[in-house]
C-alpha cells in the first residue's frame, strides 16, 4: 500500500488535478522549471497549506489527523530557513523534537553526525556559512525521525561534497517503512539518486516513472524549452544542455 497518496489534488492556481503516490522505501524527485509548483506541493503535503483532493496515508484520511501526528509522520525541510532568533545549532537541531515532546540528546546527535555538524552544536546558527546552515535545517528534520521526508532543494546551497554526501544519506533515509520526496533542479543528480521522478509544469504533472521514463528529450523540450543529450545508461547519468529549442 501507497505510504501517501494524492487524488485529484489542487492548490488555487499553483497546483492542478495531482495524481501522485509515494511508496515505502522510496526516493522520489521532484523536478521542473522555476514555478513550477515544486514547493507549493510540499506545503501542501506538509500542512503548511490547504489545498483541495483528497491526501490518503496508508488509505487513511490525512486531513483527519491531528496537527502533533502530522508533524511526527511527516518532516518538512523548506526552500529557506532562518530563526528569528540567535539560536545554537544544538537548539535548531533540537526544534526537530518538538513533535515529541522531548529532547532526546542521542537522536539529536545522531542526526547532527549524519550531516557532520556536530562541532559546532554551540555555536550560533548565524554564524555558519550558508551551505552550513543548511545541514543544520536538515539535521532538524532528520531528528525527528519522520516516516515521510519532504526536502526543498536540500542541494542548492551544498559542495560538490555535501551533495553528494546528503544525497546518499537520503537515499539511506528512504528505507523500510520510509519514503522521501525531493526537490531538485540537477537533473543528472536526480537520474542517478531517484527511484521515480515527477516532472512537474505550470502546476500539473508532465511525467512520472522511473528516470528513463521522464528524463526524455520531448518532455524536456516541452518543459524547459532547451534541446538536451542524455546519456542515461552511463554510470553516473550524463546531461547536456546543447541550446534553447527551435521555435516550431
Ligand atoms: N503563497 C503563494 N500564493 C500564490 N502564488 C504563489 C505563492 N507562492 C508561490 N506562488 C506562485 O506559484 C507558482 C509556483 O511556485 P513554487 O514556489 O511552488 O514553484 P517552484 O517549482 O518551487 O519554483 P522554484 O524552482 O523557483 O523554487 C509561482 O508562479 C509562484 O509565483
Amino acid at each position: 500500500m501507497a505510504l501517501i497518496e494524492l487524488k485529484n489534488v489542487a492548490l488555487d492556481r499553483r497546483l492542478q488535478a495531482l495524481d501522485l503516490d509515494l511508496q515505502p522505501g522510496e526516493l522520489v524527485g521532484l523536478i521542473g522549471p522555476n514555478g513550477a509548483g515544486k514547493s507549493s506541493l510540499l506545503n501542501l503535503l506538509a500542512g503548511v497549506e490547504q489545498g483541495s483532493g483528497e491526501i490518503l496515508w496508508q488509505g487513511q484520511k490525512l486531513s483527519s489527523w491531528s496537527l502533533e501526528t502530522r508533524a511526527r509522520k511527516i518532516g518538512y525541510l523548506p526552500q529557506r530557513c532562518q530563526s528569528a532568533w540567535a539560536l545554537s545549532v544544538r537548539d535548531v537541531i533540537s526544534l526537530g523534537r518538538l513533535p515529541w515532546g522531548d529532547e532526546n540528546l542521542e537522536k539529536i546527535l545522531c542526526a547532527a553526525q549524519q550531516t557532520g555538524v556536530e562541532d559546532w552544536l554551540d555555536l550560533a546558527v548565524d554564524q555558519l556559512s550558508g551551505g552550513e546552515q543548511a545541514r543544520v535545517w536538515l539535521a532538524r528534520v532528520l531528528a525527528g525521525e519522520p516516516q515521510l521526508l519532504l526536502a526543498d532543494e536540500p542541494l542548492a546551497s551544498l559542495d560538490l561534497f555535501y551533495q553528494y554526501q546528503i544525497l546518499a544519506l537520503l537515499r539511506r533515509y528512504a528505507q523500510g517503512e520510509r519514503a522521501v520526496l525531493v526537490s531538485m533542479h540537477d537533473l543528472a543528480i536526480a537520474a542517478a539518486s531517484c527511484d521515480r521522478l515527477c516532472l512537474l509544469h505550470q502546476g500539473q504533472i508532465q511525467a512520472l516513472g522511473s528516470p528513463q521514463q521522464v528524463l526524455q528529450k520531448e518532455h524536456l523540450r516541452a518543459v524547459y524549452q532547451v534541446e538536451v543529450e542524455l546519456d542515461l545508461e552511463v554510470h553516473p547519468p550524463r546531461l547536456a544542455v546543447l541550446g534553447p529549442s527551435q521555435c516550431p
